[in-house]
């Protein structure tokens, strides 16, 4: 457990207390004195849990500290304390999460662009008291606060620890293979909304859509969440005979829409002409 010099009681008024950017408990009331003592013994606390998260998870900088806290727009950090033990309490553990615009692989390999993911970012309790269910308490206080489903959080680069919490507790254990070291769960991408949180509140909706696709590249940004967007398409290629062609026909991006270099040969034998297909791949017909 984790003590120090001043006295934590006053910051704990619950044993479970959220903070953010400006560094007070969410319960916190007081002056403009009390609030500078108050964020002053909170950076401590973040700092001082956040670098034996770190430990535990054998990283050279914190995922967490106080000054990153204090930077973030949408970050929050629930912190568990035992405010009976000894003179001043002590703290026992931290979960930071946060919302990211994350590019996701789904499950059929797709790649999209999911706006607001709920991501956990950092989780730790401490050494003497793990395995007692009180990783769970903190977890599920978070979920309540967030309305969040486990499901639907995308986890940074979690540990042994966490992944076999994350099973025992909410029976997560089929992956999505991810590019990046955000791990998903199958079902993350499920139900008819496709949304990732409950509480998604962006302007463009659930916010998920299918990046760099042909049909993106033709009819804009295609919201999953929209029952009737494939109806919408069949009808539009019904009403363009020629659009079905037309998706075929659109250059690709990245490496395969780069310009190919013009093949001298080609343009020997087709005196200055346009290459042909073949000429154009390398082969003369
Ligand atoms: C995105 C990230 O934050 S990744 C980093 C996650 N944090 C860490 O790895 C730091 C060290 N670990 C911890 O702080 C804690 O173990 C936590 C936060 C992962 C879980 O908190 P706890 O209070 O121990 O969880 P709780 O008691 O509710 O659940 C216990 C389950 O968690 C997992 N777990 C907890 N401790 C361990 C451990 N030492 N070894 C293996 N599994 C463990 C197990 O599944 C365990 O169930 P079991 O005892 O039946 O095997």
């Amino acid at each position: 457990m984790v003590e120090f010099r001043f006295d934590i009681r006053p910051l704990f008024t619950q044993p479970i207390v959220k903070v953010t950017s400006n560094l007070l408990p969410h319960t916190f009331r007081g002056d403009r004195r009390q609030c500078l003592d108050a964020t002053s013994k909170m950076s401590e606390i973040i700092d001082r849990l956040g670098q034996l998260s770190a430990n535990a998870q054998k990283l050279n900088t914190p995922v967490t500290t106080a000054q990153r806290l204090r930077m973030s727009e949408n970050q929050t950090i629930y912190l568990l304390a035992d405010i009976n033990q000894g003179n001043n309490g002590a703290v026992i553990g931290l979960l930071k999460v946060g919302t990211k615009d994350l590019y996701l692989f789904d499950e059929t390999g797709q790649t999209r662009k999911v706006e607001n993911t709920p991501c956990i970012l950092d989780f730790y309790i401490h050494e003497s008291r793990q395995r007692a269910g009180l990783g769970k308490d903190l977890f599920e206080t978070m979920l309540a606060d967030e309305k969040w489903t486990p499901i639907k959080c995308s986890v940074d680069r979690p540990s042994e620890k966490l992944l076999g919490f994350l099973k025992k507790h909410y029976g997560l254990v089929r992956t999505i293979p991810q590019a990046n070291n955000f791990v998903l769960y199958e079902g993350f991408f499920d139900d008819g909304s496709s949304s990732a949180a409950t509480k998604q509140t962006n302007g463009a909706g659930n916010g998920m859509y299918i990046t760099n696709s042909p049909n993106t590249q033709l009819f804009g940004a295609t919201y999953l969440g929209e029952e009737n967007n494939k109806k919408r398409m069949q009808r539009h290629l019904e009403a363009t005979p020629n659009l079905a062609s037309q998706i075929t026909q659109i250059s690709p991006v990245g490496r395969y829409g780069a310009r190919r270099p013009t093949c001298s040969m080609a343009e020997i034998i087709h005196s200055g002409t346009t290459p042909t297909k073949g000429a154009e791949s390398g082969r003369i017909s």
